[in-house]
């Protein structure tokens, strides 16, 4: 039972440690909003929202305990809007301003983060393309709504005429899209980092640095941003001719970069990328005065975002479906390939052969652990798979890199080796010699090895050469363990 006092305690940690961390929410959504309005290119309109990312991903991580955060930055931002803009504003003119402000962006990314939680729920592990294509729907139609409500307010506040609600619905809604698109994944992966809910969602995208490089991934930064200024400053010059479709056309010229990007560095670094060409594209936007081309630029950069998060599925998918074929093939107690694979591998290198000027010579060696059954009856199963580990490594230690190491089953091992018989028995002789000491120095036991050795001829199977093999490992057993039998010969040898 837990004493009141630490109870007490733990639950005065984490009222301060939700305090904490709301605080840091409402600073840093607050200084991403100044850096938006910083960028804005006419009054009220940027290329992008970063904020609206921020509460997105706040609601997702947190649910419905992001909103005091929210609703106080909604409402002290209406205020600095309402006051800065109009010098005899009221108290009442603010509140409704705040209200719909709330109504609008907290209202629509509340509703998108619920449905991407319900979506993350459901699908559990399940196609992470899928999944993350919804997200990014969701946030885009998020995006919309926002866009939507926000605009229908001013306009039936008549700050806007209605030949112009097309226009700021679209510039509205591109602008959260992008920021949602790019920064959400960013802001989840950050929050996530405290809350343990949201660990799932980092998982499907992998988020975390694996130790890369950081060099190589500065020099792809640089190029991303070299080739993002080249197109600006050429697509700038041939729209002077009135052709500003030129300029969506040099923003796709991003989009080599990034993708380079996005399938060779991890998740967490390619976002970051996005993130700061998007900064690059706002801040050389207001700079130059790019109004015109706004939507244009808005959409090529929504699809690079989008194209960017779906790519970056590849190299996961791709280690992904490495790490199930390695599960597939390889022994995990052991590291040898299992018996199947080994086969394949086998049956490869035979084919070869065939088709060889000079066949090489080839042995198989099958061998196991002799009395392992008493291994693991007097010392425990622990001992006895350590055993195994054991003969796996010095296989390991003492084969080539072309020759091939099975585990047949059980305690049965096999080797192909590159080499006669002879060379067979010489490795056998070794194996069973390090074994010896090896197995006395860590486990107190001794042990030994029986072999059955074969040199392949031209017209046999791989089949037929593990049949000969295990004949002549019974063979061994048989006249006393701890020997060789090898093919053609009538007698064992002792390894010892
Ligand atoms: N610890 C451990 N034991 C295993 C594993 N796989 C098989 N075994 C045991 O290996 C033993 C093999 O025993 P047997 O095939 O009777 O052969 P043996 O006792 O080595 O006798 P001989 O081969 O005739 O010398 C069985 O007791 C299995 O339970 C494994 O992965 N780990």
């Amino acid at each position: 039972m837990d004493h009141p006092q630490a109870a007490s305690f733990r639950g005065w940690q984490k009222q301060c440690s939700w305090l904490g961390y709301n605080s840091v929410l409402v600073l840093v959504w607050l200084v991403l909003w100044k850096l938006a309005s910083l960028m804005e290119y006419a009054p009220g309109v940027s290329i992008w929202y970063p904020p609206a990312a921020l509460s997105l991903a706040a609601f997702i991580v947190l649910g419905a305990r992001a909103w005091p955060a929210i609703i106080f930055v909604l409402c002290l931002t209406s205020w600095w809007v309402v006051t800065a803009n109009d010098s005899d504003s009221t108290m009442s003119l603010i509140g409704i301003s705040a209200f719909f402000y709330t109504l609008s962006h907290g209202g629509s990314y509340f509703i998108g983060a619920l449905a991407a939680r319900w979506i993350i729920a459901k699908r559990q592990y399940r196609a992470v393309h899928v999944t993350l294509a919804w997200l990014l729907l969701i946030a885009v139609l998020s995006a919309l709504m926002s866009a939507s409500i926000g605009t229908l307010t001013v306009w039936t506040k008549q700050y806007i005429t209605s030949s112009e609600v097309l226009n700021v619905l679209l510039t509205w809604w591109f602008g959260d899209a992008v920021a949602v698109v790019i920064l959400t994944p960013l802001f989840i992966a950050l929050l996530g980092k405290r809350y343990s809910q949201v660990q799932q969602i980092l998982d499907y995208l992998h988020f975390g640095s694996d130790g890369r490089a950081l060099a190589s991934y500065i020099v792809k930064l640089t190029l991303l941003i070299a080739v993002f200024a080249c197109s600006l400053l050429l697509s700038n010059r041939l729209s002077h001719n009135g052709t500003e479709a030129y300029m969506g056309f040099a923003a796709m010229l991003i989009l080599l970069p990034q993708l380079w990007l996005a399938l060779t560095e991890p998740p967490l670094r390619t976002a970051m990328s996005l993130a700061l060409l998007f900064l690059c594209v706002a801040i050389a936007v207001s700079l130059f005065d790019l109004r015109n081309i706004m939507l244009v630029m808005q959409i090529a950069l929504l699809t690079i975002a989008a194209i960017t998060w779906l790519v970056m599925l590849i190299p996961m998918l791709a280690s992904d479906n490495r790490h199930l074929s390695h599960l597939a093939n390889i022994d995990q107690l052991t590291g040898a390939l299992l018996r199947h694979a080994f086969i394949a591998i086998a049956n490869k290198y035979l084919d070869q052969r065939y088709t060889n000027q000079e066949p090489r010579e080839l042995s198989l060696l099958m061998f196991d652990i002799d009395n392992f059954k008493q291994v693991n009856d007097q010392h425990g199963h622990s001992s006895g798979d350590r055993a195994l580990q054991l003969v796996a490594t010095q296989v390991c230690n003492s084969v080539r890199e072309d020759d091939v190491f099975g585990r047949f089953g059980g305690d049965e091992f096999l080797i192909l080796l590159n080499g006669t018989k002879d060379d067979g028995l010489e490795l056998s002789k070794r194996l069973q010699q390090q074994l010896q000491i090896n197995a006395q120095a860590e486990l107190d036991i001794k042990l030994s090895l029986s072999f059955g050795i074969i040199e392949l001829k031209a017209n046999d199977t791989i089949q037929s050469a593990i049949d000969h093999a295990d004949a002549l490992l019974y063979k061994a057993k048989r006249d006393g363990r701890g020997r060789a039998a090898l093919a053609g010969t009538a007698t064992t040898k002792a390894l010892s």
